[in-house]
């Protein structure tokens, strides 16, 4: 059952429709349905098949701006199906990194391969398209369109409907919006915000809007998912579910880059972790090994555990 969405928009399921579904569900009927949904949020993914090769790899990369070297020469790989973390303190060039990884910055030197073809040129619309998808410390959604609408907006980058074929609603671009919608849905299930589907961005609780930048992420289809301090301003409970999320989507296939300023969930939830100190990379390795780096806990020293990353 739909209802209009804001006017402009696609429709949206009613309000409650879905999650009074799901809640009625045996568990026969349950399972079934998260496999479902699982299979339109990662369809044809050949995990087993990937799992540990290199997807993206920062090589030799140094940013500069003016006189400052905010990335100096810094190296790692991102191996399919990891959560990687990307960790350090203030100001050790962890947002420039990603900047540089996501087009946003090009690189003084150095480059950034994805899955060996160097990203070169590629404006951000190019990057999305050839899978690198990311969050924002400060959340950036379209304010006034609805949950769902956010994410819809998200699948356009996989569209193939020409402008001309959108305006004359061509065949195609129909069969594309309705599949967009059920796509758009499942991925809020996803993340768990499926019962807000029809309200404005603005009116969403704050944890509901990361969540629903995650789910405009994944509506990409990213190879890489990067995401920017997605438990900022989250208390330790709803920090614990996001780590849960983290996982599931480390699970349903894709690969995570993690900037994050809380230790605990950084510890707790990535594979592997690579160290930033005044743009050079310091380390990288498994948690445990990084907890233990005199380096890193050279580079920490003082600073309160609430607020290292
Ligand atoms: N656009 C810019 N112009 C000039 N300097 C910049 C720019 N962006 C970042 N810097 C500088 O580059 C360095 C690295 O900054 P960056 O934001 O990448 O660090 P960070 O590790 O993400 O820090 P934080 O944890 O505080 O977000 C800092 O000294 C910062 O002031």
């Amino acid at each position: 059952m739909t209802v209009p969405g804001n006017g402009t928009g696609p429709e949206v399921p009613a309000e409650g429709g879905l999650v009074a579904e799901v809640a009625q569900m045996s568990a026969d009927q349950l399972a079934e349905h998260e496999a479902e949904v699982a299979e339109v949020v990662a369809p044809d993914r050949e995990i087993d098949v990937a799992m540990g090769n290199t997807l993206l790899r920062v090589d030799d990369v140094t940013v500069r701006f003016g006189g400052l070297v905010a990335l100096d020469a810094v190296s790692f790989d991102i191996r399919r199906g990891e959560i990687l973390g990307l960790i350090g303190p203030n100001g050790a060039g962890k947002t420039t990194c990603f900047n540089a990884m996501t087009g946003v910055y090009r690189p003084s030197s150095g480059q950034v391969l994805l899955e060996d073809k160097p990203l070169g040129k590629a404006s951000r619309h190019g990057i999305t398209q050839l899978g690198i998808a990311r969050t924002f410390q400060n959340i950036r959604l379209f304010s006034e369109m609805t949950a769902l609408e956010n994410v819809v907006v998200g699948t356009d980058a996989r569209h193939r409907t020409s402008l001309l074929g959108a305006l004359v609603r061509s065949p195609r671009h129909h069969r594309e919006e309705k599949s967009a919608i059920e796509k758009a849905m499942a991925l809020l299930e996803f993340v768990g915000i499926a019962d807000r589907a029809a309200d404005r961005a603005k009116n969403l609780p704050y944890g509901y809007q990361r969540r629903l930048e995650i789910a405009r992420a994944l509506a990409t289809e990213p190879k890489l998912l990067c995401l920017d301090e997605p438990a900022a301003g989250f208390n330790p409970a709803e920090k614990e579910e996001l780590m849960g999320l983290i996982r599931t989507i480390r699970d349903d296939g894709y690969t995570v880059l993690l900037i994050e300023h809380d230790m605990k969930l950084v510890m707790g939830v990535t594979d592997r972790i690579v160290v930033l100190e005044f743009g050079k990379k310091i380390a990288e390795g498994v948690p445990a090994e990084i907890r233990e780096n005199p380096a890193v806990i050279a580079a920490y020293l003082g600073v309160p555990d609430d607020d290292v990353a």
